[in-house]
Order: C-alpha cells, then sequence, then structure tokens
C-alpha cells in the first residue's frame, strides 16, 4: 500500500486549507474571518481535543466537521467524503446547553435521537437499553429531565447521541456548565464511553486541564482568525482516568499548552477591550 493510501484510511476526517469567513449579506465591510486556513487530520478511534482563547473559532470549526456550516475555502471531508450541508451518517454532535426536553422521559429523550433511523422495535430498545446503561440512567429512564442534576442532564442529552452508534462524536463544551468535581467524573464517563464505542471523539474545551486529561492530541488554536499553532501529544495509555491529574505528566502537558496559548489568549483580550 502506498503511503498516501494508508494516511487515507487512518484518517477519519481531513481539513485542507479551510477557511470561514461569516459575510452578512450586503454589508461586506462587516466580515468577520472567524477560522484559517486549517489543516487538520483526525484519526480513526483517537481522542481528540481543541483549545483556543474565547472567540477564536473553535465551534466555528466543530460546525465546519458536523457539517452544521459550510467552508468559505477548502475542503472537509469524513471518510474520504465532502460534508455538505447535514450532519453525515455516523457522526453525533452534543452541546453545551442543555438540550434535553422537558417534557419527554429520559428514555423518550433517548430515542428522539433515532426519530430518523429506520429500525426494527426490537432494534431500537436494544439501542436506547445500551445507552441508558451505558451512561448509568438505568434508573431514571422513566424520570423527567427537572428531577435530574445537570450532570444527568447531560449525560442523557450525550446518550440521545450514542443510540445512534456514531463513529465520530462531536462534543462542543458539553461540561462547561457544569461544577469541576462533577466535571472530572463526567471526564470519566467520556473516556468509559470512547473506550467502549471505539469511536473517534473531538471535544471543544476552554479547560486546559479537561483537554490535558481527556484527549491523545490537543490541538492548540491562536487568537481568530483560529489556526492550529500547536498540536500536544499527550502520550496517555488507553485506560487512563481523572487519576491521571495528580500526575506530573499532567503538569508538563498543562504547561506546555498554557505557553502555546498564554500570548494568543492576551491578544484575544486585547480586542475585546480594544471594541468595548
Ligand atoms: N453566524 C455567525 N455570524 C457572524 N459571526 C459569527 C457567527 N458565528 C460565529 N461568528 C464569529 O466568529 C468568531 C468565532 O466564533 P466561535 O463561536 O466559533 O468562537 P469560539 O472559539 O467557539 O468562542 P468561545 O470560546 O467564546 O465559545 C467570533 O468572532 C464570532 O463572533
Amino acid at each position: 500500500m502506498t503511503q498516501t493510501a494508508q494516511t487515507l484510511l487512518s484518517n477519519q476526517v481531513s481539513l485542507r486549507k479551510v477557511d470561514k469567513v461569516f459575510s452578512p449579506p450586503g454589508k461586506p465591510a462587516d466580515a468577520v474571518h472567524a477560522l484559517g486556513p486549517i489543516d487538520l487530520e483526525l484519526h480513526h478511534g483517537e481522542f481528540f481535543a481543541v483549545v483556543g482563547p474565547s472567540g477564536c473559532g473553535k465551534s466555528t470549526l466543530l460546525e465546519l466537521i458536523a457539517g452544521l456550516s459550510t467552508a468559505t475555502s477548502g475542503e472537509v471531508a469524513f471518510e474520504g467524503k465532502p460534508i455538505e450541508g447535514r450532519i453525515p451518517d455516523g457522526v453525533g454532535v452534543v452541546f453545551q446547553e442543555d438540550a434535553s426536553f422537558p417534557w419527554l422521559t429520559v428514555s423518550d429523550n433517548i430515542a428522539f435521537g433515532l426519530r430518523r433511523m429506520k429500525l426494527p422495535p426490537g432494534e431500537k430498545a436494544r439501542r436506547i437499553e445500551k445507552a441508558l446503561a451505558m451512561m448509568g440512567l438505568v434508573p431514571f429512564a422513566n424520570s423527567y429531565p427537572a428531577q435530574l442534576s445537570g450532570g444527568m442532564r447531560q449525560r442523557v442529552c450525550i446518550a440521545r447521541t450514542l443510540v445512534t452508534e456514531p463513529r465520530l462524536i462531536l462534543l462542543d463544551e458539553p461540561f462547561g456548565a457544569l461544577d469541576q468535581q462533577t466535571r472530572l467524573l463526567m471526564g470519566d464517563e467520556v473516556l468509559n464511553l470512547w473506550r467502549k464505542t471505539g469511536a473517534t471523539v473531538f471535544l471543544i474545551t476552554h479547560a486546559l486541564d479537561e483537554a490535558a486529561m481527556l484527549a491523545d492530541r490537543i490541538g492548540v488554536m491562536s487568537a481568530r482568525p483560529g489556526r492550529l499553532i500547536d498540536i500536544v501529544e499527550t502520550g496517555w495509555s488507553r485506560d487512563r482516568d481523572s487519576r491521571i491529574v495528580q500526575e506530573e505528566q499532567f503538569g508538563a502537558i498543562t504547561a506546555r499548552l498554557w505557553r502555546s496559548l498564554r500570548q494568543e489568549s492576551m491578544k484575544a483580550i486585547g480586542k475585546i477591550e480594544a471594541a468595548t
């Protein structure tokens, strides 16, 4: 096999020279160059996190991979096919805000993830049970979101994505609204589901410690327009959990992330101050 063919096989997502400019119609002076140029390959089964200063284009990057937004130039592909204007089959997305439906039970919230899939009823029930079990929600299957904590509601949202059995899971700051201890424990949950499903995970986070604990590789973005200025390999084993935050290597990784980010974050804050 040629090296190019091998690279194509091992890369699940590929971004080539991708730029995103938001241009309000009829107002060229208000165009915002949000991102790019970006080149990035995500490997099958890896855990990739992205950190970057506020407003640098992290969510924009995730939306391009999710097919929720279209690149102004360049190519974005999932499993060798261009991503065009819709979430590709095999991709699941979880957003920061609690997106559970208050009028549905936990079970029905999870079933909602399957609404567009034609599955035999037995298979539907099997997947819902599996997702409930994987996210520790079995005792709450008939509860309503209002009866759950914020962390549990976010688990419901993750379970709703899991039922589709995605090969790539996109997480946009999914624990941003949770307290620090719950975030660490949710990190363990996500590591567990990453191991059990074998899916690739792409996580956007503003928390350097979260990226350092969870990811195999961490992409560091510059201030807007966001480009990748560093990629840090953590070197953790696949069976890691939140206890690694006590390890020396953990401190070294977060220190390296901060070294790469500090100046970019100051630029981002400078821009905010200049604009206000
Ligand atoms: N639909 C849009 N129209 C115009 N500008 C947009 C749009 N979406 C995002 N932007 C701008 O693009 C830039 C990048 O936004 P994005 O939300 O991707 O950044 P982010 O890194 O995720 O931010 P944060 O860390 O604050 O969540 C910002 O300047 C934002 O205002």
